[in-house]
């Protein structure tokens, strides 16, 4: 049985790029984010169930599911942000626990599960260790809107629909500070390997 290894942390905390370099040094990463965004595709039973409930105006003229104008809605409605996730989450819950079996079936001794809602979601028990990045506010609110074409005021619903970081730090069994450079990461991430006795 390999260790399956949950990373969280905060919108734009440097989940995707403590990923690239676990991925890099050989370990593999399920992806919730993307699971998610192919689950919504045009034809996933998703998708349709999301027209049902938020109406065609969410869509592009293409058809696709227009994010930014769904974000908008749902990041500053709580019971529309439920609606969402009860329809996206059981699809992304399984397909994430398929692909990390198949990589432990395949011989992987670890997997790397990146889950921005682990602890809001309460998906928990999916893993055995509970990995955090996180940043300081100021340097969350930055990266975010650099990152991303947000105005302050939707960075901050965003980031105000998760769970406030003090609680996140309590649940963790480890946890890294993101505010300095990637370098500074990258060692860190070393370190708790290496504590983990997974390099
Ligand atoms: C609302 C949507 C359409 C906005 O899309 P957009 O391309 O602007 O953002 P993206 O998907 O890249 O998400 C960026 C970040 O937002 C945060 N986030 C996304 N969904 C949620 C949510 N339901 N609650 C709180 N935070 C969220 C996460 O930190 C995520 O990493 C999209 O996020 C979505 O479909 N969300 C529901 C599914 C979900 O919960 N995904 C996140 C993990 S499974
Ligand atoms: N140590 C760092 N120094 C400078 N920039 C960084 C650092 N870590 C991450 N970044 C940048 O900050 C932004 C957010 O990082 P990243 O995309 O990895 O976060 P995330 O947690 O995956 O975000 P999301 O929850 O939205 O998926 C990106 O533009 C990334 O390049």
């Amino acid at each position: 049985m390999g260790l399956k290894i949950g990373l969280t942390g905060g919108i734009a905390s440097g989940k995707s790029t403590a990923s690239n370099y676990l991925r890099e040094k050989g370990i593999p990463v399920v992806d919730a984010d993307l699971i998610a965004r192919q689950a919504v595709e045009k034809g996933m039973p998703a998708y349709t169930e999301i027209i049902k409930a938020f109406g065609e105006s969410i869509l592009n003229p293409d058809h696709t599911i227009n994010r930014s104008y769904l974000g908008d809605i749902i990041f500053k409605d709580e019971e529309k942000r439920k609606v969402l996730n009860s329809i996206v989450h059981p699809a992304v819950r399984k397909e994430m626990n398929r692909q990390a079996e198949t990589y432990l079936n395949g011989g992987s001794r670890s997997v790397v599960l990146d889950i921005p809602l682990l602890f809001e979601s309460q998906l928990t028990h999916m893993v055995d260790k509970t990995l955090l990045v996180f940043v300081s506010p100021q340097v969350q609110m930055q990266r975010l809107i650099s990152r991303d074409p947000l105005t302050e005021e939707q960075a901050a619903a965003r980031i105000s629909s998760q769970m406030p970081l003090e609680d996140k730090i309590k649940l963790s069994d480890a946890v890294i500070r993101n505010d300095g450079t990637k370098d500074e990461l990258y060692r860190q991430i070393d370190g708790i390997l290496r504590e983990w006795n997974i390099i």
